[in-house]
């Protein structure tokens, strides 16, 4: 049986990926089949299955494998360009145990040299750190310019998902950004009390910006005063930011739940806000907050988790204003009683519920049960709003625009489509991170988002602006990078007539390709 049916067609395409040559030798020491950076590295053409592979590279050491059945490592040479190649030849066995044939992986000598050289630089860097961190209290962590987490001190991984989605962003931007970035985040239980002061330093290497170091620093008791301060003003600068016309509704669902919200906004009694995670509910709470008798009073937010824990004398219910409480788990039925006396006690304080979950009548107290179920608004998932997409989208493009001053100010059409079609499991919430993760990594200069920012999440645009923010190589390579997709776009990504039009190698196009993390198509 030919080996290269063996490996099916559905790993054809993982193999025309892999950053290294691969080739499929049969017993007759002939190509059955050489994945896209093999024909580029032995300059094949993509009829050269079934050649004889002494015919490609200079004394192949398969003859070894055959009889030893064992892996053999050698340095080979290409017999059309007299290149060096690193390979690793392997026996390939069915599933019976009999030898088939043999796969031979390899990889240039040249790109080789080029990765021990970053790896030597790498393990310089690892150790000056290792060193640094002996007299350092503060937790940290390195991330490299594609994202990836090349250091991370031990107490790094004690963040909460939130925590780390955000000093993740924060890495992005101080490497976009090319500069320090400084923040206070909440604490998390795991931490004590206190607050997190999170560094975000770019790392240079050779004038390049290589990736950023970030540093966690734990501030405890002699920060909760500043932390403190700095929370209400957040919090007054929230209470004041939702109105009732911020909030987009251009689809039927939405509209329903926004004229209900303004009845509701008349009436003393509870409310409950129903909705998955991200589509609204705190921000309805706060518009309704904003429309009501209560609005020149405090909007709290207390969460279900948080009244468990409190003291009968210290309820955290009883100030004058609006109440927004989150019903993140379950009221022990003492806790039930509790709330239930505020509510019906203290007619100057206002109670909006929001939940995720269904309500169970077993879960509740009667009487808190047929408050509960009373007057409840719906929030729809974001997949149910597709006449609010286009609104939200330019709505959150403005808003990070006042954040980054980026002017990114729309998306085409394609992208709209692609948005349309795919889940939100974190609702318009998910839709803000998505389009901030983008925003961030595009050039300035870039007004429209297209699918080439989507699917690759680097900029692909021809810088138009005249703003100094780069430096001259970096100016050239964003230009690079910018032409030759271009070209591989008008070529529907064939690399050999790309390479023909630009007047390079194939080889050097798909270096330059990788060079700028740019994804190759299967059509090679
Ligand atoms: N209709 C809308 N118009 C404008 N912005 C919206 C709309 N719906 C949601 N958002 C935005 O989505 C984000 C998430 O909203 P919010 O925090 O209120 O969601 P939530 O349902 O309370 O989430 P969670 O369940 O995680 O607490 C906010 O930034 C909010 O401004």
């Amino acid at each position: 049986m030919k080996i290269a049916s063996i490996i099916s067609m559905k790993h054809d395409h993982m193999l025309q990926q892999l950053p290294v040559g691969i080739m499929l030798i049969n017993k007759e020491d002939c190509i059955e089949f050489a994945n896209a950076m093999a024909r580029e590295i032995c300059e094949l053409d993509d009829d050269n299955e079934l050649r004889p592979l002494s015919e490609v590279i200079d004394h192949p050491a398969t003859i070894n494998v055959k009889q030893l059945h064992q892996h053999v490592d050698s340095i080979d040479t290409i017999k059309s360009n007299q290149q060096k190649i690193l390979s690793v030849y392997r026996p390939f066995f069915s599933e019976q145990g009999t030898l088939t044939g043999v796969i031979l992986m390899f990889e240039s000598l040249q790109i080789f040299d080029k990765q021990v050289l970053e790896f030597t630089d790498k393990k310089m860097l690892e150790s000056i750190i290792k060193e640094s961190m002996k007299h350092h209290h503060s937790d940290f962590r390195v991330v490299m310019a594609d994202n990836t987490e090349w250091f991370v001190s031990q107490n790094w991984n004690q963040l909460n998902e939130k925590q780390t989605q955000r000093v993740d962003l924060l890495a992005t931007k101080a490497i976009h950004a090319r500069r320090e970035i400084l923040e206070r985040v909440q604490i998390s239980a795991n931490w004590g009390a206190g607050s997190l002061e999170i560094i975000s330093k770019p790392l240079w290497n050779h004038g390049k910006i290589a990736g950023c170091m970030q540093f966690i620093n734990k501030n405890r008791e002699q920060d909760t005063e500043e932390e403190l301060k700095m929370a209400q003003h957040l919090i007054r600068k929230l209470e004041s930011s939702y109105r009732m016309s911020d909030i987009i509704a251009a689809s039927p669902a939405m509209k329903i739940a926004k004229e209900q919200a303004k009845l509701y906004a008349n009436m003393d009694t509870p409310i409950m806000i129903k909705g998955e995670v991200g589509t609204g509910k705190q921000m309805m709470a706060r518009a309704i907050h904003d429309l009501s008798e209560w609005r020149d009073y405090p909007f709290y937010y207390v969460r279900f988790s948080e009244l468990q824990n409190a003291l009968s004398s210290q309820f955290p219910i009883n100030q004058k204003g609006t109440y927004y409480i989150y019903m993140d788990s379950k009221l022990p039925q003492d806790i039930q009683e509790q709330l239930l006396e505020k509510m019906t006690k203290l007619p100057h304080i206002r109670i909006i519920f929001g939940t995720v979950k269904a309500i169970h009548s077993t879960d509740w107290m009667d009487d808190l049960y047929d408050i509960l179920q009373r007057y409840v608004l719906v929030l729809p998932n974001l997949k149910e709003r597709s006449e609010d997409f286009q609104p939200l989208i330019s709505s959150i493009l403005n808003m990070l625009d006042q954040k980054y001053q980026k002017k990114v100010a729309a998306i085409d059409d394609q992208v709209l489509a692609r948005l349309l079609n795919q889940d939100w499991p974190g609702n318009v919430m998910q839709l803000e991170q998505t389009l901030e993760n983008i925003v961030l990594r595009v050039s300035f200069g870039t007004e429209v988002l297209t699918m080439a920012h989507l699917e690759e999440g680097v900029d692909s645009s021809v810088e138009t602006g005249t703003t100094v923010d780069k430096s001259l190589q970096e100016a050239i390579d964003q230009f690079e990078k910018d032409y030759i997709f271009s070209a591989l776009k008008q070529n529907q990504f064939n690399k050999s007539k790309t390479a023909r039009e630009l007047g390079v190698s194939v080889r050097n196009l798909y270096y330059k390709m990788e060079k700028y993390n740019m994804e190759r198509g299967a059509n090679s």
